[in-house]
């Protein structure tokens, strides 16, 4: 197929990286230094002691047609607003979307969309940027996806189904049929190990090897769980999705991790932000979401600083 891939980020370019074998992929970026930086030195990618190159085509965002079989978005939840509008422009040449964002927040904003095919995927990868052309595939997980049908249609999903077939090693995709039970279920990764591993600094595997962090997840889940008014049943589904997570990313920097320390905004509010505007809908006591949220927002300030 071919594949456009909007933000050379870390999850942007571990899908050039890997799709690129099966497939004609082209990834839009930002800035000219990224893109003559790309074109020169190619793409690396590090898993473990391994290092490989690819070479991909690159272009400026300003230059995507929405041509092609499949476009996959990964720009962070905050930087979709012009990426949304080029969309909209375009939403006719546009054959199928793939939104790979963390939180919820913009699920609103994508099921107005009138593009035939349209998915939303969460990333079960740990992935550090390194620099403009290089990632370090840090914690090998898969990508769920799943097709959003709306308006009482169901959009066909063959495009989702020719992604999910191609095979690659370290690299799975898998069709799911739910697709908010799938991001309610990651959203509450998010919540406690994005905020847990900002706050405390640690990689997301230390939030289970130490005891004393580990006891902070059990209360911090019953809360945000009871939110969202789930059964005993899907409680224990939950714990076994956010270990599981856990183990598969342990050697990772959280991506809220990553931003904080590089002084860039994080997606709390879209994460935990979201699961506290639904506690109040609710009528929901959420203290310890609400204690988190705040030391979060004060140490982005702090970092905003210049500390
Ligand atoms: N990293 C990880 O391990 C994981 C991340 N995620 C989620 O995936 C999403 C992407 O995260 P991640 O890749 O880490 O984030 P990054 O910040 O590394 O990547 C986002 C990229 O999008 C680019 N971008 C922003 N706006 C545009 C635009 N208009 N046109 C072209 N490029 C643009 C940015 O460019 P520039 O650099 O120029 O600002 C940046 O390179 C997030 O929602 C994150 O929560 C999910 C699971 C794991
Ligand atoms: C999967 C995980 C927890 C990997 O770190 C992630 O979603 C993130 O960092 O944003």
């Amino acid at each position: 197929m071919k594949i456009s891939i909007i933000g050379g980020g870390a999850i942007g370019l571990l899908c050039a990286a890997y799709l690129a074998s099966k497939h004609k992929v082209t990834v839009y970026v930002r800035t000219e230094s990224q893109r003559d930086l790309l074109r020169e030195k190619g793409l690396t990618i590090s898993l473990i002691d391994k290092m490989e190159k690819q070479y991909v085509s690159v272009e400026l965002f300003e230059n995507w047609d929405g041509s092609g079989d499949l476009t996959i978005i990964t720009v962070k939840q905050y930087q979709l607003e012009p990426v949304m509008k080029q969309v909209k422009k375009l939403s006719n040449d546009i054959r199928a979307l793939l939104f790979l964002q963390n939180g919820m927040g913009h699920l609103q904003a994508i099921e107005e969309l009138t593009v035939e095919e349209l998915y939303v995927g969460i990333v079960e990868h740990g992935v550090m940027k390194l620099d403009g052309a290089s990632i370090r595939h840090a914690g090998v997980g898969s990508i769920q996806i799943a097709s959003l049908p709306f308006c009482g249609r169901n959009r066909p999903s063959r495009i989702g189904e020719r992604l999910t077939e191609s095979s690659i090693p370290n690299f799975e995709l898998h069709m799911q049929t739910d697709p908010i039970w799938m991001m309610q279920k990651k959203l509450v990764v998010n919540c406690l190990v994005n905020t847990l591993t900002t706050i405390l600094e640690i990689n997301n595997g230390k939030l289970i090897e130490n005891a004393h962090y580990e006891r902070l997840l059990m209360p911090f889940m019953e809360e945000i769980t009871g939110i969202f008014e789930w059964n005993n049943d899907q409680k224990a589904v939950i714990k076994q999705y956010v270990w599981k997570v856990i183990k598969q990313t342990g050697a990772n920097k959280s991506s809220m991790l990553k931003d904080l320390e590089l002084g860039r905004k994080t997606e709390i509010d879209a994460i935990l932000g979201y699961v506290l505007e639904l506690a109040t809908k609710k009528d929901k006591h959420a203290p310890l979401s609400a204690a988190f949220y705040e030391m979060l927002k004060g140490k982005e300030q702090e970092r905003e600083g210049g500390i």
